[in-house]
């Protein structure tokens, strides 16, 4: 799925209205349409009190339509309007008519803090005060009026993304935006419900289909895409009927050291379960014993040092190398790395003390084989870029760093983003029980597994990083998330296959769910 900005959104529903010959209020109608039965399917004409605040553009003319549509229906609506410009939108006006030949109770017009209702925690917020069209950041009464209903515990749905929320452009002050419990998007998500500092105000939601243009919606470049169980099936290789061990690749794990030989124990198994067919591990004498006994699938080479890397030697040419996992810092090793990487022509996944080392020898960068793969977590990442403005500045600045070094940067996180280029892709799957030592381990191995299977590393990157979060997923269902460790997720990787092309219950057409 892909993600567009407010402008292409914009666009989409101009060509739309062109030709599909229908007007923009048709649109809004549609858009009005699908909230209603979303909320009419799950209410069920239950009379609890529902609260819709509307904006004066077009956002408030979709809550004016829900509005509509609820009163209809029987329920108990109170519409206010957040009389915040005098610039009220057509389709605002349109619809702000209709609702009055519905109902004797008019939208209350809100002009500040004394119109603030009272809520109460079993009522229901409709949120649809600004859309994709905020142009500033919210402030005085209005901004209140956000922090109000923020406080109230009622539940809070938003229409087209929380109030105060740019779709693809940063935050400019946290205290005044919707803090929504759900919201129902319109075509397709927004950025901004990705991305860290902004993802809290959109913790969940619903993409629903209103019909824009298809041939314009495929056409059009997207800000980034969304990789979830489609796109991961497209890019899943089959394996062939006739393959043996050596057609799915020798992965190399040069990992750990003494105190962390457990990096390499869970890389290397990653490796395995991801489909490599033979594993090699890399590691200090010290881990020798511990790997053979851990894993009597994989094969062991160590260093001459007892506890740490200090010269990476071995007599065949693996299909992929996995280098970092609890190497450490020691000066000895960073010479092993540069010359691992001055020697070696295919591309690397690059992870952990591999990441740190090249922070403090910016040096190893010009010797990265190109397209290797390198996957920090936000501190690693900071080492490596320096520090960043917000979300967006830290995609623009990874961007040109994967650019000027040719290499794919995969920014582990609840969502984790694969960049490439100036190209992005969104993980959808994983969850907070991932959070856990060794899960970064286990996702390096995955996609040294991958990369020695054939996947070309970009493939490999955002593949890999779907499996390692459906394993994570399985596991968490499977015993919750505190109990999740490394080692759940890598025994789940088979599960993770499985379930890529397990038949589902058919989903609701209209709506994909997140
Ligand atoms: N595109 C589509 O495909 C479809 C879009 N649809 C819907 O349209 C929505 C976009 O509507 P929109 O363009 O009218 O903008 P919207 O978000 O209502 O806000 C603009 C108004 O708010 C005002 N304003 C802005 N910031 C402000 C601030 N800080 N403080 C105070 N005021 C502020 C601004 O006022 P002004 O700057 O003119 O003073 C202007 O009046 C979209 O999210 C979706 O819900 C669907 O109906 C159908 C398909
Ligand atoms: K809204």
């Amino acid at each position: 799925m892909k993600i567009f900005s407010a402008a292409q959104l914009y666009e989409a529903d101009k060509t739309t209205v062109e030709k599909q010959k229908i007007t923009s209020a048709d649109l809004m109608e549609r858009a009005g349409t699908q909230i209603f039965q979303w909320l009419h399917q799950r209410l069920n004409g239950a009379p609890v009190p529902i609260h819709i605040f509307c904006g004066i553009g077009d956002n408030g003319g979709d809550g004016l339509v829900v509005g509509r549509l609820l009163i209809e229906h029987g329920y108990s609506v109170i519409v206010y309007v957040v009389n915040c410009s005098d610039k009220r939108s057509k389709n605002f006006l349109l619809n702000y008519d209709k609702i009055k030949n519905v109902t004797k109770n008019w939208p209350l017009l809100m002009k500040g803090e004394d119109d603030f209702p009272e809520i109460n925690s079993e009522d229901i917020i409709v949120d649809a005060i600004f859309g994709i069209g905020l142009n500033r950041c919210p402030g005085g009464w209005v901004k209140k009026l956000i922090q109000y209903l923020n406080e109230s515990k009622a539940f809070k749905l938003a229409v087209d993304i929380p109030s105060g929320l740019y779709s693809n452009a940063p935050l400019e002050d946290k205290e005044a935006v919707l803090k929504a419990n759900h919201t129902l998007t319109f075509q397709a998500p927004k950025l901004a419900f990705f991305l860290p500092e902004t993802a809290v105000f959109a913790p969940s939601f619903d993409v629903l289909d209103i019909g824009l243009d298809l041939e314009f919606l495929h056409n059009a470049e997207p800000l980034a895409q969304l990789i979830s169980k489609p796109e991961a099936q497209r890019f899943y290789q089959t394996r062939e009927k006739f393959g043996h061990k050596g057609t799915y690749g020798h992965a190399l794990i040069v990992a750990g050291s003494y105190g962390k030989m457990g990096a390499a124990i869970l890389s290397t198994t990653a490796a395995f379960r991801i489909g490599s067919g033979m594993v090699t591990a890399f590691v200090p004498k010290c881990g020798y014993n511990i790997l053979q006994t851990a894993i009597p699938e994989a094969m062991v080479i160590t260093d001459n040092e007892e506890a740490f890397l200090s010269d990476i030697s071995f007599d065949f040419e693996p299909s992929a190398i996995g280098v970092g996992m609890g190497i450490g810092k020691n000066k000895a090793t960073v010479e092993a790395l540069k010359k691992l990487f001055t020697d070696s022509e295919i591309p690397f996944v690059i992870d952990a003390d591999a990441l740190n080392n090249i922070s403090e020898n910016k040096g190893l960068l010009k010797l990265l084989p190109k397209h290797s793969v390198l996957t920090p977590h936000p501190g690693e990442l900071k080492r490596l870029i320096g520090e960043w403005k917000d979300d967006y500045d830290k995609l623009e600045k990874v961007k040109k760093f994967s650019e000027k070094h040719e290499v794919v940067v995969v920014i582990k996180g609840a969502y984790t983003i694969t960049v490439y280029g100036d190209k992005l892709y969104i993980n959808t799957t994983g969850n907070p029980g991932m959070a856990t030592a060794g899960s970064g381990d286990a996702l390096s191995g995955v996609i040294t597994g991958l990369l020695s299977q054939g996947y070309d590393p970009l493939l490999a990157s955002v593949f890999g990083v779907y499996m390692h979060g459906s394993a994570g997923d399985i596991a968490s269902e499977q015993m919750g998330f505190e109990a999740v460790m490394a080692g759940d997720i890598i025994d789940n990787l088979g599960e993770a296959y499985l379930d890529l092309f397990a038949q589902t219950e058919p989903e609701n057409e209209s709506s994909e769910k997140n």
